[in-house]
């Protein structure tokens, strides 16, 4: 199985190996990836939020794409910018240093890491992490000693905005579906993580994986990319399709809790991250939740005779915990048996 600590041991720093290793090396990657850019029409919507229309625009989305891409979503493109260089600052620091704040017990979370999804993969991803989760102080100390503040200020900055957007995004998303604010209580409680990502240049990205297939288990999260292509989502009946970054736009995808929420009406997006031999590619996810200990399941809205509810009630503990052993099992292990497969 594929560990922090194996990983640490091989001391790998991706910004300087010239060959792919083995233990990087994916088969079939080729393959499953040779139409990717063929399917140009077929091009993800940006929505402008302030479109008089924007309900309708995210509903659509949502539903038949998973995803969407936003424009006027009122952050900052030098907000947007400085978390760009600021992470690019980070992963550009010695590994000795970026390991000075790697995770230290099997129950930490924020830091320096590898994907949580590696233990389902054979072969290690050619991309380093790094979560935070609260505040980053006690790691911007050990990654900067004299000059760490800049950092926390601007990771701070960066939360606020992205709590108000999120919030913003899951009421449009919920709105969109008829669901009010007295059909929920806790949404203003949600919290988040934020993770950020670098893709180094690689010697061989026909046959490496920057970020494995894999859905979130947020409500929703949203990605900012620089302008570097890698991210693709997975469309049933297409393949896998380029998500092109555009200045100043966030992709906005639907989390595995949002899927429950929506009683299977906004799928969460299948996505994974390509890398290159040309560009580091960065990309920085705020990961937001409902609040830990809420019971989610379909709102009552959304289930009548003819849908019938899909899923039991979990919370988001619970869902990660499933999650970490069931991996993309997880939303059928929480089925409820007997309900059909696909929703319209
Ligand atoms: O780098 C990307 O574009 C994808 C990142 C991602 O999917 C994640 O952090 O969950
Ligand atoms: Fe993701």
């Amino acid at each position: 199985m594929l560990t922090e600590e194996s990983y640490q041991t091989q001391y790998l720093d991706l910004n300087s190996i010239k060959e792919l290793p083995e233990s990087h090396t994916w088969t079939s990657l080729q393959d499953d990836c040779t139409d990717c850019l063929s399917n140009e029409s077929e091009s993800l919507p940006i929505i402008d939020l302030n479109d008089p229309d924007v309900l309708a625009l995210v509903r659509h989305a949502c539903e038949t794409w998973g995803v969407l891409q936003v424009k006027n979503h009122g952050v900052s493109l030098r907000l947007l910018e400085d978390m760009e260089a600021a992470t690019t600052k980070l992963f550009s620091l010695p590994i000795e240093q970026k390991l000075k704040v790697s995770l230290s017990s099997s129950n930490d979370i924020s830091g320096y890491r590898l994907p949580k999804i590696s233990p389902f993969f054979p072969k290690f991803m050619w991309r380093e992490g790094f979560t935070i989760f609260g505040s980053p102080v006690e790691h911007a100390v050990k990654l900067w000693p004299q000059d760490y503040k800049p950092f926390c200020d601007l990771v701070e900055e960066y939360g606020k905005e992205m709590k108000n957007l999120a919030e913003r995004l899951m009421w449009l998303m919920l709105k969109s579906l008829g669901i009010t604010e007295e059909d929920i209580n806790w949404s203003s409680l949600g919290g988040a993580a934020i993770q950020l990502n670098s893709y180094p240049v690689c010697p061989d990205p026909d046959r490496a994986m920057g970020l494995a297939e894999h859905t979130d288990s947020s409500l929703l999260t949203i990605l900012y990319q620089n302008n570097t292509t890698g991210l693709q989502i997975f469309r049933e009946g297409t393949g896998w399709l380029t998500v092109q970054p555009h200045t100043g736009v966030l992709v906005v995808n639907i989390g595995d809790l949002m899927h429950i929420l929506s009683n299977g009406l906004y799928p969460s997006v299948l996505h994974r991250a390509l890398v290159n031999r040309k560009q580091q590619r960065i990309s920085v996810a705020y990961i937001y939740r409902p609040p830990a200990n809420v019971l989610i399941s379909p709102l009552p809205k959304l289930v009548d005779h003819y849908h019938l509810c899909l899923f039991r009630p979990i919370t988001w503990t619970e869902y990660l915990e499933l999650k970490s052993k069931h991996f993309t099992n997880t939303l059928s292990l929480i089925r409820i048996s007997g309900s059909p497969n696909v929703v319209s």
